[in-house]
Formats: structure tokens, C-alpha cells, sequence
């Protein structure tokens, strides 16, 4: 099922990029600007998203960049899709390590202005920007790293939980959860399915019943994130860590199944998105998010 997912995911969102890239304002492609850096370091920065690709380890660090506070925005979505397809088809990187580069956040979650007030259209093409992203990084068949080094509530989580492993800043100050239901809306299943996936079924269901945040430590103690460090290791550690995880065999290990192990074969899709058209449609016509939407009963 996981593999299917990954196919689905890879196929699903190469077609989507692609018209994005044509037709789409947010032609993310067009903004990301190569540079080559010494050792074999390349770089390509948009303007929320910074790529640094080490060709030497196959390791690559996705800074997100989008002040205030990393809000996942149609535009920041695109980007990050984008950034991360084209990260999964340079066969030389194996590794991708999430970060960010504002201080104390990691990601605030969804951008909540793209939700209020918005055209149900726009609500559903931005709906399927958070979809893809989620199965473009929980399907990619790249080693994926959250170095946490801020607050991550809501869909920021969802982005965290997304990848293999979580390594967060041990700062108290800093929280990370599913808080949804805090604001009065209720997380879709896949969210609820990723968070069961690494807390379990009790600690999944007490957390999005109550929309806990956790604290950096309480997050590592129900088992949220893996591993603390003190903040300005978060990023060294999450690397060792990745060196570590690249050392274990990969594709062409013996006995891997080459259609399941190999990215890079050309498989067609078997699973198809999920459709949530009318997730968006509902939160269109929900007057969401009372704190930040106007228009509300
Ligand atoms: C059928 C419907 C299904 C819906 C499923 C929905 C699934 C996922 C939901 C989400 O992801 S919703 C987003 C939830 N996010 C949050 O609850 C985070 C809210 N923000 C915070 O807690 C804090 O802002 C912070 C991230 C901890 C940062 O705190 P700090 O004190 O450093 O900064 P602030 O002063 O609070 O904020 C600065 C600036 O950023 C704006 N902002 C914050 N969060 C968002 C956001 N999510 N989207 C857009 N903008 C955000 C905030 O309004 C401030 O703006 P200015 O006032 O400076 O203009």
C-alpha cells in the first residue's frame, strides 16, 4: 500500500506540477535560480524555499523561508512541491533534510488567509497544493529529516510528521501538535492517520480530541518527535543522522524488489489522489478560523 501510495504520489503530482509550471501564476519553476557553490555544493533558492544539494553525500537541505512565519500558501506550496520533485528525480540525491530559516518557527501551519473568503475553486486548487505536498513528502522514496528548530503547530506538524524521522529543538518554548480542533475545525484522516502512524492510536486520539501542542519535550516524550538537541545542533544532528540512514542498504540491496525498491522505473499510478473536493468545498462554506476571518457568523 505504501509503495502504491508512493507511485500514485510521484505520478499524481508530476502531472499537476506540470500544468502548474504552464499555466499557473505560481510557476514556481521559473523562479527557482541555480547557483554552483565550491564542493560540490549546488544551490537554488525561490523565494520561500532555499534547495542546497550536496553532490558529495547526496544530501539535501530544503530551507523554508517565508517570513513571518512559514505559512503554507498556495505559492509556498507549489514551491515546495516543485523543490522537492525535483530533488526526487536528480538520482544523485538521496537524502532531504527540512529546516527553517526564520527564528522560532518552524512552520505556523496552513495559510489562513488562502481559506477565508476565497472562490470554492480557489479553495479546491489550494485543498489539493496541501495534498500533494503531504504525498510528495510522506511518498517520497528519498530519506526524509525534520530538523524542527521553531514552533510547528497544525499543518506545520503535518509537514514534520510527514517525513521519517523528527529531531526538534529542545527549547520548552517551542510547540508542535495537531491543535486543529482548538480551532474549531477538525483534521482530515490522512492528518489523523500520519499522527496514529507515530504516536499511536491513544495518544493520536486524546492529542487531536483536545488539539494538543506539545512542548519540544513533552513532544519527544509521547514519541511526536525522536530526538531533542539543544537548538544550534539541529541541523549538524539531523545530518549525522541522515548519514547514518544512508548507510543502511538501499535499492539495489539483495532481495529488494526492484519495482518496489527503484524510484526511478516508470510505473503507472495504480492509486489515484484522494479526492477531498469536498473537504474544500466544506471549508469554503464554513466560516472558519473565527480570529482571523471577518466574514464570520
Ligand atoms: C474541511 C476543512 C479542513 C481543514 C483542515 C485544516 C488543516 C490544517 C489546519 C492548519 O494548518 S490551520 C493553521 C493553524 N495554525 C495555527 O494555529 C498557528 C497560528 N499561529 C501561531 O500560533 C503563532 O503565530 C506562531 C506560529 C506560534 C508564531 O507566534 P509569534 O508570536 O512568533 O508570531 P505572531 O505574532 O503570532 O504571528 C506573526 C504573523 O504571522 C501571522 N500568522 C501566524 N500564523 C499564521 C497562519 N497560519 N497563516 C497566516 N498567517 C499567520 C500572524 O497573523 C502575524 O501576522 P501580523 O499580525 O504580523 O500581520
Amino acid at each position: 500500500m505504501a509503495t502504491l501510495l508512493k507511485h500514485s504520489a510521484k505520478y499524481a503530482l508530476s502531472g499537476r506540477l506540470a500544468r502548474l509550471c504552464v499555466h499557473s501564476r505560481h510557476g514556481g519553476l521559473q523562479c527557482l535560480q541555480p547557483c554552483l557553490l565550491p564542493h560540490q555544493r549546488s544551490a537554488s533558492t525561490g523565494s520561500k524555499i532555499l534547495v542546497e544539494m550536496d553532490n558529495s553525500t547526496g544530501i539535501a537541505v530544503l530551507t523554508m523561508k517565508s517570513p513571518p512565519v512559514n505559512s503554507l500558501s498556495l505559492d509556498f506550496l507549489t514551491e515546495f512541491s516543485i523543490s522537492l520533485e525535483k530533488l526526487e528525480l536528480d538520482r544523485g540525491c538521496r537524502g532531504v533534510i527540512l529546516t527553517s530559516a526564520l527564528p522560532k518557527i518552524f512552520s505556523a501551519g496552513l495559510d489562513i488567509m488562502e481559506m477565508c473568503g476565497k472562490s470554492p475553486e480557489h479553495c479546491g486548487e489550494f485543498w489539493k497544493a496541501v495534498q500533494e505536498m503531504w504525498l510528495r513528502l510522506y511518498g517520497s522514496s528519498m530519506i526524509t529529516i525534520a530538523a524542527i528548530n521553531g514552533s510547528s503547530p497544525a499543518g506545520g506538524c503535518l509537514m514534520a510528521l510527514a517525513c521519517d524521522y523528527r529531531i526538534m529543538a529542545e527549547n520548552p518554548k517551542y510547540s508542535i501538535g495537531l491543535n486543529e480542533t482548538q480551532l474549531g475545525i477538525v483534521a482530515p484522516f490522512w492528518f489523523k492517520d500520519t499522527l496514529v502512524n507515530t504516536v499511536g492510536n491513544r495518544v493520536a486520539e486524546l492529542s487531536l480530541q483536545l488539539g494538543l501542542l506539545y512542548s519540544a519535550p513533552d513532544a519527544l516524550r509521547t514519541g511526536l518527535v525522536d530526538l531533542l538537541v539543544p537548538e544550534d545542533k539541529v541541523l549538524s544532528t539531523a545530518s549525522q543522522t541522515m548519514t547514518q540512514w544512508l548507510a543502511i542498504p538501499g535499492e539495489n540491496a539483495i532481495g529488494s524488489n526492484p519495482r518496489v525498491s527503484s524510484s526511478k522505473v516508470d510505473l503507472t499510478p495504480k492509486v489515484h489522489m484522494v479526492d477531498l473536493s469536498h473537504s474544500s468545498e466544506s471549508m469554503c462554506s464554513l466560516n472558519w478560523i473565527p480570529w482571523t476571518c471577518s466574514n464570520r457568523a
